[in-house]
C-alpha cells in the first residue's frame, strides 16, 4: 500500500476523531497563544535593551526589557502547564479508542477463522502498538503546536523589528524544509516495511519456537532455518535503508536549522549598511537560535519519528479496504492476511492457499475474492486447475491451509458436529443426486429446513415451469410418480437437481459444472432461472455461453487468478482468451 492510500485510509478517521474533541483543541490552542507570546517577547525584549537601553546608555531601560523578556518566559512556562493538561484530553481517548479496536479485531479474527486466530503474543503486540500511537501521537502534537505557536511569535517578532529579516531567513528555513519533507513518504514506506517484516518475523520465529522440537527430533533444522532467514536478511536491507534516509534527513535538518542563522550572519554588513540596528540583528538572531531553529528541529525529529510510526501504527487499526473485488488484475495475492473486519460479502476469500497434502504442490496460492450478495460469479480454467477445489472450499468441505474462506461473513467451514445441512449454501455436484422416492421428493428435499414448511405444489410446479421441467415430470408420471434414478439420463437427473436447487432457501448455490449434460438451451434457461433467484450464485462453466451471461468470470490459470467481465477479460486474461476461442471452436464444430 502506499503512502497516499494510507493516508486515504487514516485521514477520515483522523478528522472524524479531531471533530470530536473542538474543545479540547480549543483549549490547547489558547494556551499555546499565550505562550507564543514569550516567544514575541525574547526576542523583541533583546532588541529593544540593546537599541533603547544598554547601547543609548539607558542601562535602567535595558534591564526592563530584559526583565520583560524573562517575565515573557514566566508567562511561558505557565501556558506550558495548561498545555499539558489539555494534551491528555486529546490523547488519552485516542489510546482508548484504539484499545477496544484491537481487541475487536483480535475477536473478529478468532470468530471468523478460529484455526489461525491471534495468540496472546498477537494481541499484546496490537496494544503494545496502541501505546506507541498514543506517545507517538502526543509527541507530535505537542511539537506541531510548539512550532506553529513559536513561528507565530517569531515571524510577528521579526515583522516588528524589521520585515527585511524575513527575507534573509525564510528562504533556507523553507529549502531545509521542503528537503525534509521530500523524504517523508519514502522513509514512511521503508519504516512500513520493516513494521511488517518485523511481524512476520516474529510470527515465524514464534511458530518454529512452538515446535523446535518436532523440528529437531525429524532433522528439520535446516527446513526451519529457511524459512527465517530470508526474513531477517530482509529485515537487515531495511535496517540499511532506513539509516540512509535518516543521512539525508540529517543534512534537510541541517539547512533548515543552521542556514537562516548563516545566511543571517552573512547579511550582516549589508544589514548594517541598510541601517538595521544592532539590536534588530540580535533580536533576529535570538528567534533563531533560541526559539525557530529548536522548534523546527524537534518538529522535524517528531514528524520523521513519532509521525511515521503514528501513521503505520493506525494503518494497522483502520478498517480494511475490500480484498480483490473487481476486475482486472490479480484476484489473486500473496500479501499476509491482515483483514479481519467482519465481511459483508457473499462470498470472501482472503489469501486462501489449499493443497491435497503437506507436499503437494498448492491448487490455490494466495487468492482473494469477494462475490458480493446476488452475484452471478462464473470460474473458469483449464482442467485440473483447481475449480472444483474452490467450490469444495466455499461448501466448506475442504479447509483453507492458509487464509481465509467466509460466507455470510463466517467461515465456510462449520464447527464439527454442526447438525443438519447448511442454511447458507447449496453444492450440486457434476453428478446429479436423485434418490429413489417420489418426484416432489427429489424436488424439495434441498427445501428442507428445520422451521421452515416445505414448499407446496403450486411452488413446486412453478419452480417446474420455470426451469422447463414439466415434459420431464409430466412422463415420469407427476409429483406423485416414483423415481428410479437409474431409469433417468445423467441430463434428466442434472435437470431435476437444478429444480430442487431452485427450490432452496439457500443464499449461495454453487454449481460445479452441474450443467454439463444439459444442452446449451436447457442450460441457459435453468441458469438464468437460478442467477434470477434471491441470492448468489457461483458456477463452474462448463460452456463459454454459461460465462458470458454470469456478471462477472474469475479466471483460474495456476499462476494468477484474474476476475473481470466476459467482454473485459479478452484484453486482459490471455488464458481466457484461449479458453473462448476454444469454446467458440467447439460449439462451431
Ligand atoms: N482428493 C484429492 N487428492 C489429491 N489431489 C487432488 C484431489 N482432488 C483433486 N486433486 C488435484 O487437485 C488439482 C485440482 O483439482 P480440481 O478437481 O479442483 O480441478 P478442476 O479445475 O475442477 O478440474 P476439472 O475441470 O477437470 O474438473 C488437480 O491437479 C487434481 O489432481
Amino acid at each position: 500500500m502506499t503512502e497516499g492510500e494510507t493516508w486515504r485510509r487514516v485521514a477520515p478517521e483522523a478528522r472524524r476523531f479531531l471533530r470530536g474533541r473542538k474543545r479540547a483543541l480549543g483549549r490547547l490552542a489558547a494556551w499555546s497563544l499565550l505562550e507564543s507570546a514569550h516567544t514575541f517577547l525574547g526576542g523583541y525584549g533583546v532588541a529593544r535593551a540593546l537599541d533603547d537601553g544598554f547601547l543609548a546608555g539607558r542601562t535602567a531601560t535595558g534591564l526592563a526589557w530584559l526583565a520583560a523578556a524573562g517575565a515573557g518566559a514566566l508567562l511561558g512556562g505557565f501556558a506550558l502547564r495548561g498545555v499539558f493538561a489539555g494534551l491528555a484530553d486529546l490523547v488519552e481517548p485516542l489510546r482508548d479508542g484504539l484499545v477496544r479496536r484491537a481487541v475487536r479485531q483480535a475477536l473478529d479474527r478468532a470468530v471468523a477463522d478460529p484455526a489461525r486466530a491471534p495468540g496472546a503474543g498477537a494481541v499484546a503486540r496490537l496494544t503494545q502498538q496502541t501505546e506507541m500511537a498514543r506517545d507517538s501521537f502526543a509527541g507530535l502534537v505537542l511539537t506541531a503546536r510548539s512550532f506553529v505557536f513559536t513561528a507565530v511569535g517569531a515571524f510577528a517578532g521579526m515583522a516588528a523589528l524589521d520585515p527585511v529579516l524575513l527575507l534573509i531567513v525564510l528562504p533556507p528555513l523553507l529549502l531545509g524544509a521542503a528537503a525534509f519533507l521530500a523524504t517523508l513518504r519514502p522513509m514512511a514506506s521503508v519504516q512500513r516495511r520493516s513494521l511488517d517484516t518485523d511481524e512476520a518475523l516474529s510470527d515465524r520465529v514464534g511458530a518454529v519456537g512452538e515446535g523446535l522440537r518436532d523440528i529437531v527430533a525429524c532433522g528439520g533444522q535446516a527446513a526451519a532455518q529457511a524459512r527465517v532467514e530470508p526474513l531477517i536478511a530482509a529485515q537487515e536491507r531495511l535496517a540499511g535503508r532506513l539509516a540512509r534516509w535518516t543521512a539525508l534527513r540529517t543534512l534537510a535538518l541541517g539547512t533548515a536549522g543552521r542556514l537562516p542563522v548563516i545566511a543571517l550572519l552573512a547579511a550582516t554588513p549589508w544589514l548594517l549598511g541598510r541601517g538595521i540596528t544592532a539590536g534588530t540583528l540580535a533580536g533576529g538572531l535570538t528567534y533563531l537560535v533560541q526559539a525557530l531553529l529548536p522548534a523546527l528541529s524537534t518538529l522535524m525529529t517528531a514528524v520523521g519519528s513519532a509521525g511515521t510510526r503514528l501513521l503505520v501504527v493506525l494503518e494497522r487499526f483502520c478498517d480494511p479496504p475490500p480484498a480483490a473485488e473487481d476486475s482486472g488484475s490479480g484476484a489473486r495475492s500473496r500479501a499476509p492476511v491482515r483483514t479481519t473486519r467482519r465481511s459483508a460479502a457473499a462470498v470472501e476469500l482472503r489469501g486462501v492457499s489449499f493443497a491435497y497434502g503437506p507436499g503437494a504442490a498448492p491448487v490455490l496460492d494466495g487468492l482473494d475474492l469477494v462475490v458480493r450478495p446476488g452475484e452471478h460469479l462464473a470460474v473458469v480454467g483449464p482442467s485440473g486447475i483447481g475449480k472444483s477445489t474452490l467450490t469444495a472450499l466455499l461448501a466448506g468441505m475442504l479447509s483453507p491451509g492458509a487464509g481465509a474462506v467466509l460466507v455470510a461473513g463466517v467461515p465456510a467451514r462449520r464447527e464439527p458436529g454442526a447438525a443438519g445441512p447448511d442454511p447458507r449454501r447449496t453444492l450440486l455436484p457434476q453428478q446429479a443426486y436423485v434418490f429413489t422416492g417420489s418426484v416432489r421428493d427429489n424436488l424439495t428435499h434441498l427445501a428442507a429446513r428445520p422451521g421452515r414448511p416445505a414448499p407446496d405444489d403450486a411452488q413446486v410446479l412453478r419452480a417446474v415451469g420455470i426451469l422447463g421441467l414439466e415434459g420431464l415430470v409430466e412422463r415420469l408420471g407427476g409429483l406423485d410418480a416414483r423415481v428410479s434414478p437409474r431409469l433417468l439420463s445423467q441430463g434428466e437427473g442434472q435437470h431435476l437437481a437444478l429444480a430442487a436447487a431452485y427450490l432452496s432457501p439457500a443464499p449461495l448455490l454453487l454449481l460445479d459444472e452441474a450443467t454439463c449434460h444439459l444442452d446449451p438451451r436447457t442450460e441457459e434457461r435453468a441458469e438464468r432461472a437460478l442467477a434470477a433467484r434471491p441470492g448468489t450464485l457461483v458456477v463452474v462453466a462448463h460452456r463459454i455461453s454459461s460465462a458470458a451471461r454470469a456478471d462477472r468470470v474469475l479466471v483460474l490459470d495456476g499462476t494468477r487468478a484474474v476476475c473481470g467481465t466476459h467482454a473485459d477479460l479478452p484484453a486482459g486474461s490471455p488464458l481466457y482468451r484461449d479458453l473462448v476461442g476454444e469454446w467458440d471452436r467447439a460449439e462451431d464444430g
